[in-house]
């Protein structure tokens, strides 16, 4: 047990898909996992360990923001020995060409702070994407014949923002979509030798305040997690 997680050790599986939210992480488990049991509710915050084909899978929510992305990543890999960890996350898509319920699969994230940035004092660390994952989830994404982008994301420190000129810049530099986790995920698991990825699909379109149903996020994002299944187990 960690001070965050109540799994007993061996509890959780070496590959973590990560949610924000942790109904999300329930309804994956349900959908996507053989044999699934809660390994976690400690705060409410539900992980679930099953198999997907024959792998074990550990699905483990996150919360919302890099602060609490952060604690999870930082025990998931440091005292439970998590060495492929994917969000499976929902973003805004920033550009015209960015849809509602397409793929976004991020290289790197761009961000004003992570929990990370006292680390690396005057150094502006640039989080990037396990390659392999990454080539792997672009192969799967296309398997499944979705609209998908790869390219640069946005962690944000906020839900909502009124630096509208800051979302402007972002724009201009060909940001594909913003989310609040990504950079954080990449960074600790850069630090301690592990795969990170994020998966994202697009919730809402920030140019023309376009959004998903709540019953049309539930059917756009099982493409996410079998995506995300498939890269890491390809
Ligand atoms: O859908 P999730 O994974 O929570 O991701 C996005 O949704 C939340 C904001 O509504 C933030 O966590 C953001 O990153
Ligand atoms: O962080 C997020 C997630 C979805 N949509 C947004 O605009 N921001």
């Amino acid at each position: 047990m960690t001070i965050h997680i109540g799994a007993a050790p061996g509890d959780i599986a070496e590959t973590v898909l990560m949610p924000g939210d942790p109904r999300r992480a329930k309804w994956a488990a349900e959908n996507f996992l053989q044999n699934a049991t809660c390994i976690n509710d400690v705060r409410g915050m539900s992980g679930f360990t099953g198999t997907w084909q024959g792998h074990r899978v550990t699905i483990q929510g996150s919360g919302m923001g890099m602060p609490s992305l952060s604690i999870y990543a930082n025990e998931l890999i440091r005292d439970y020995g998590a060495k492929t960890l994917i969000r499976i996350g929902s973003c805004g898509g920033m550009q015209d060409h960015v849809g509602l319920r397409d793929i976004v699969i991020a290289m790197t994230s761009t961000t004003l702070s992570t929990p990370s940035r006292g680390f690396f004092r005057e150094l502006n660390f640039a989080p990037c994407a396990d390659f392999g994952l990454l080539e792997r989830a672009v192969a799967a994404a296309r398997g499944h014949g979705v609209t998908t982008h790869v390219g640069g994301i946005y962690s944000s420190d906020v839900f909502y923002d009124e630096r509208q000129d800051l979302n402007d810049q972002m724009v201009r530099h060909g940001i594909l979509a913003v989310e609040m986790e990504a950079a954080e995920l990449y960074t600790v698991a850069a630090r301690f030798g592990a795969r990170a990825l994020a998966v994202l699909t697009v919730s809402d379109h920030l140019p023309t305040g376009a959004a998903l149903s709540s019953d049309e996020r539930e059917s756009s994002f099982g493409e996410m997690v079998e995506i995300a299944l498939e890269a890491a187990f390809a």
